[in-house]
């Protein structure tokens, strides 16, 4: 694998160097720049990758750059990259959600081949979802590549579509919080009719993991496997009776749309930074 640097060390970069390491790539081919200390500090001794201070220093000969900072700090980091992109013209695979690659391409500069792509925290366990677009002047090798790295974090598929990644991100990006949600709102609702905060915490977290599994797994549809629980007249269908009752897929649906949306704004509030 070609050089690798990632400007941002944070949850993601973290999560994606993790996943490298663990498919076997070689650390001293993998660089991170990140203004803390700490981070940086971690980073080396975890994972033994050179870490850096200054991302022009980290950008130095890499053949890709994975852009890893907050999309309200990227207009400003691409800017500090130019000199090094525009030497050594690497493949930018950008994780920014909703900053969109002719938003990239300005910032930088240059003509470059982008990758945009949205992972999510799973990659920590090896078990991410991540869905990746390529501008134009992705090569077919280079598109390997980029499919190498995120292949790392768990499933990868490809969007044919730049706008469909705000979808993306509003589905398996945020995702994962959503789940959460659900487990810390079954936890409660458990507790508060008896169980110790304990049990209900062990159950709801190995119900979610259970239930995921099969998901994955089984090749059933999520409604095949809902009917499997269900005994007719039973507890299950009691509780999913109020759920409908209580217009639970019109909650999730508004809940999407509000995430699709704000990857859209995020991208339009960065579109006067030149
Ligand atoms: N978290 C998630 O679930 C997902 C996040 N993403 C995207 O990934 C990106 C990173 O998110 P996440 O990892 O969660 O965020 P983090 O805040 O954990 O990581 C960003 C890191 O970049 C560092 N940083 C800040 N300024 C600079 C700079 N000028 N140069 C280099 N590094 C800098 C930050 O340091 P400091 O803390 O000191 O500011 C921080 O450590 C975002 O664009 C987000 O949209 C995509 C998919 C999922
Ligand atoms: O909340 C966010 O904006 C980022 C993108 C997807 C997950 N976390």
């Amino acid at each position: 694998m070609n050089r690798i640097a990632f400007i941002g060390g944070g949850n993601m970069a973290t999560a994606l160097i993790a996943g490298m390491i663990r498919h076997g790539a070689q650390p001293g081919g993998i660089a991170v720049s990140e203004p803390r200390a700490e981070a940086l500090q971690e980073l080396s001794r975890e994972y033994g990758v050179a870490t850096y201070t200054d991302n022009l220093d980290a950008a130095e000969g890499a053949a890709i750059l994975v852009l890893a900072v907050k999309p309200q700090m990227l207009a400003e980091v691409c800017r500090n990259l130019r000199p090094a992109v525009q030497k050594y013209r690497p493949l930018v695979i950008s994780i920014a959600a909703g900053i969109r690659v002719h938003q990239i391409e300005r910032w930088l500069d240059a003509a470059l081949p982008v990758v945009r792509c949205m992972p999510n925290t799973p990659a920590m366990v090896s078990a991410g979802a991540t869905a990746l677009y390529a501008n134009a002047r992705v090569s077919a090798p280079q598109r390997a590549e980029a499919q190498h790295v995120l292949d790392a974090a768990g499933l990868t598929v490809w969007v044919p579509d730049e706008e469909q990644l705000d979808i993306v991100t509003a589905l398996s990006g945020s995702g994962p919080a959503y789940f959460f949600l659900l487990v810390e709102a079954l936890e409660n609702a458990a507790y508060d009719q008896g169980l110790s905060r304990e049990t209900a915490r062990a159950l709801a977290a190995q119900t979610a993991f259970g239930a995921g599994r099969m998901l994955v797994e089984s090749g059933e549809s999520a409604a095949t496997l809902r009917q499997r629980v269900t005994s007719p007249n039973g507890t299950t269908q009691a509780a999913l009776d109020s759920f409908r009752a209580d217009h639970f897929p019109a909650i999730v649906a508004r809940a999407v749309d509000a995430a699709r949306r704000r990857g859209r704004q995020l991208s339009e509030d960065m579109e006067s930074m030149l």
